[in-house]
């Protein structure tokens, strides 16, 4: 069996050689001739995954280790007879780590209060969820948008868009859809950001394209920059809007979920459910190996005045985003690789999940916050 995976799926060789021969290949620039006699085709999220891309084909199963699947034309496979596997919330940790990591950022560079703020949310689906519910235990006031998931009364605090718009911390976490009854691409365009009051934090972590660049350039302008924002995101990728990068707090190359171990998880889903496409056990690999520990095991948090920033130097102990806003911007300046977003994301400097680090702390409402925001109890 022939399989081509992404050269930037981990652990790849190590998991799947046993099923199959298995060529590494540059998931941006896959074509319809280095595929032709795969069997199996493992990808990322930089591959667009076509009729143009399969047909004429033998491959029999596409897995995806993201989240998203807005790359995959859904309905080509089923119209094919190809199974389709992605991994649903591998990296969902991941991305609410780099919420906190966010938020952190601004409160350590600005001040920029959060903790007893309106939180809105957009999306509540494993990603959204997560975030809801790590800013509900922090005690937050948190409301949610989600049209396909509000009718899960008592779930959570869904509200309409508009009261979204009105919060002083606003986190996408919306996929990337252009059709059916509520199309997220441009939802927040001139006429929504209007609506965000001076001060508001603007995270977007889910898809670029949910936010219109250009209204949201205008919206920093009108409001004299008196918007924080924390871009991982792009509507062009692998090109970004180098403007907007010169106006934001952060801007990342669509990281937020590559935590080592998010991005385990997404090889170890699609690993499992190519066995099961096969028929073959999977036991031949432990999960355990599959998926790493964290560098630090336990961090002791012995002060406390100010649980904002307590809560900041936790979450800069594991993770703090601005090493990848600073590498960005260093390297477009630099601008010595020829696709520097593809550069940064393929040699990107791993991080671990929060939860990988259990805390200790001087008391019990103090340890209570730092897992609050995903660390472990120890
Ligand atoms: N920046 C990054 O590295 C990562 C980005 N993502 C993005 O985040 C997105 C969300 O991830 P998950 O929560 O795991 O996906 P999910 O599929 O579990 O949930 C998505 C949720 O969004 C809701 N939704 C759909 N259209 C909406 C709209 N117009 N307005 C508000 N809500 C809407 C759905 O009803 C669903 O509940 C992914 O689709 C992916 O595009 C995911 C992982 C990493
Ligand atoms: O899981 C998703 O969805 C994501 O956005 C991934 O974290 C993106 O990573 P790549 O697949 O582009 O490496």
């Amino acid at each position: 069996m022939k399989i081509i995976a992404d050269e930037n799926m981990p652990n790849a060789k190590a998991l799947f050689s046993h099923l199959g021969d298995v060529e590494l290949v540059n998931g941006r620039t896959i074509t319809n001739s280095q595929i032709k006699n795969a069997d199996v085709l493992l990808v990322r999220s930089v591959t667009k995954v076509t009729r143009e891309l399969l047909e004429g084909s033998s491959v029999r199963f596409v897995g995806s280790a993201t989240i998203g699947v807005d790359h995959i034309d859904l309905d080509y496979l089923t119209e094919a007879g190809i199974e389709f596997s992605s991994a649903p919330g591998c990296n969902a940790e991941a991305v609410a780590d780099y919420v906190f990591s966010g938020l952190s950022h601004l409160y350590m560079t600005k001040k920029l209060s959060w903790l007893n703020k309106k939180i809105g949310v957009v999306g509540y689906g494993n990603v959204g969820k997560t975030v809801y519910d790590r800013f509900t235990n922090l005690g937050c006031q948190v409301c949610v948008y989600d049209p396909f998931k509000d009718n899960e009364a008592g779930a959570a605090n869904f509200v309409a868009l508009d009261e979204i718009l009105s919060c002083d911390v606003i986190s996408l976490h919306a996929p990337l859809t252009t059709t059916g009854s509520f199309p997220s691409k441009g939802m927040i365009g001139s006429k929504e950001l209007a609506q965000l009051s001076a001060g508001t934090a603007v995270i977007s972590a889910g898809r670029g394209g949910v936010i219109d660049e250009e209204a949201l350039l205008e919206r920093h302008s009108q409001l004299n920059g008196d918007i924080h924002l924390v871009i991982d995101v792009w509507d062009t990728e692998p090109e970004i809007n180098q403007d907007l990068v010169s106006i934001v707090d952060i801007a990342t190359p669509h990281i937020a979920g590559y935590s080592k171990q998010g991005r385990e998880k997404g090889t170890w889903m699609v690993y499992q459910a190519l066995c099961r496409h096969l028929a073959i056990s999977s036991q031949s690999v432990n999960k355990s190996d599959a998926i790493s520990s964290g560098w630090l095991s336990s961090i002791d948090v012995v002060a406390s005045g100010d649980q904002e920033e307590m809560l900041a130097r936790s979450v800069q102990a594991i993770y703090d985003v601005a090493r990848d806003d600073v590498r960005l911007r260093f390297k477009y300046r630099e601008n010595k690789e020829n696709n520097v977003f593809d550069w940064l994301r393929k040699h990107y400097v791993e991080r671990d999940e929060f939860n990988t680090c259990a805390v200790g702390a001087i008391n019990n409402d103090v340890s209570s916050l730092v897992c609050a925001v995903g660390f472990s109890k120890k």
